[in-house]
């Protein structure tokens, strides 16, 4: 069971090591308050699915999580280390790879070359990710290196989106609406690709309003209501609490 309290980082499972830990956090877009003392945990290796309906303050969790909506209160901790205040580069170095909902692609320059740009060892120096890595688990990619990245489809550019941020070997990825806006047949890709991310360990926070794309490729939920959150629990869970999906997340 899994009403949260508002303020308190909602608990991941025992069993999990805590990798980020979001607190009591507080964020304003001038005078206008959108998170509320916002709390959230994801356990190491857990793919989690922030869920709320439009303008519950997903994005912004993410960008006061990335560094680009600074909070007034509360903090933010990846492994243990306070991130409020820290640059947005420093805390992309930190071990946070962050995937805007924009999809952000160098479009004048090649599939390989928007793979190697970003490419460097994460904060404990692993480089578990290599081109060839890559291009395994995104086989698409490897057919297209050295097609210009502003040429791909709108599926093509969020994977190598999701891609090169994984060349940065970052701990924890955040995917902000990975399905937004694609055909329904690139949004079951997608949903492969994160589904055999998390077989790989890759620990991920991915915010969504589209609850069927989570069944499949989450092992967790967090549910966001006007910038709280107001509820967490396995996906297993979430599936069978009619109350919480009729009441937060019914379109
Ligand atoms: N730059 C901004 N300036 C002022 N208000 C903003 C800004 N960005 C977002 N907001 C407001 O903050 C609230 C939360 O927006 P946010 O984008 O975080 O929600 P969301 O859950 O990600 O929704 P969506 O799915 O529409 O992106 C909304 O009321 C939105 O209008």
């Amino acid at each position: 069971m899994t009403l949260t309290e508002p303020h308190a980082p909602a608990p991941a499972d025992a069993t999990t090591r805590a990798l980020l830990e979001v607190e009591a956090l507080d964020v304003y877009y001038g005078a206008s308050q959108v998170l509320f003392g916002l709390g959230l945990t994801v356990g190491e290796g857990e793919t989690v699915a922030l869920l709320g309906r439009n303008g519950a303050g997903k994005s912004t969790t993410f960008k006061a999580i990335a560094g680009l909506a600074p909070p007034r209160r509360g903090a933010v901790r990846l492994a243990g280390r306070e991130l409020v205040g820290v640059a947005t580069h420093h805390i992309a170095r930190a071990g946070i790879g962050y995937v805007p909902e924009d999809r952000q692609v160098f479009p004048e320059h090649s599939v390989e070359d928007n793979l190697t740009i970003g490419a460097k060892a994460g904060p404990k120096g692993a480089r578990d990710w290599t081109l060839e890595r890559i291009y395994d688990v995104f086989p698409i990619l490897a057919g297209m290196r050295t097609r210009m990245a502003g040429r791909l489809s709108g599926g093509e550019q969020q994977m190598l989106t999701i891609a090169r941020t994984l060349m940065g070997n970052p701990d924890l990825v955040l995917l902000d609406e990975p399905s937004e806006g694609l055909a329904p047949i690139i949004v079951v890709e997608i949903a492969k690709l994160i589904a055999t991310l998390r077989e790989m360990g890759v620990t991920i926070l991915m915010a969504e309003q589209n609850m069927h794309f989570c069944l499949d490729v989450a092992t967790h939920a967090a549910v966001i209501d006007k910038g709280v959150v107001v509820y967490r629990d396995t996906i297993d869970g979430l599936r069978a609490n009619r109350e919480i999906t009729d009441r937060y997340l019914s379109i």
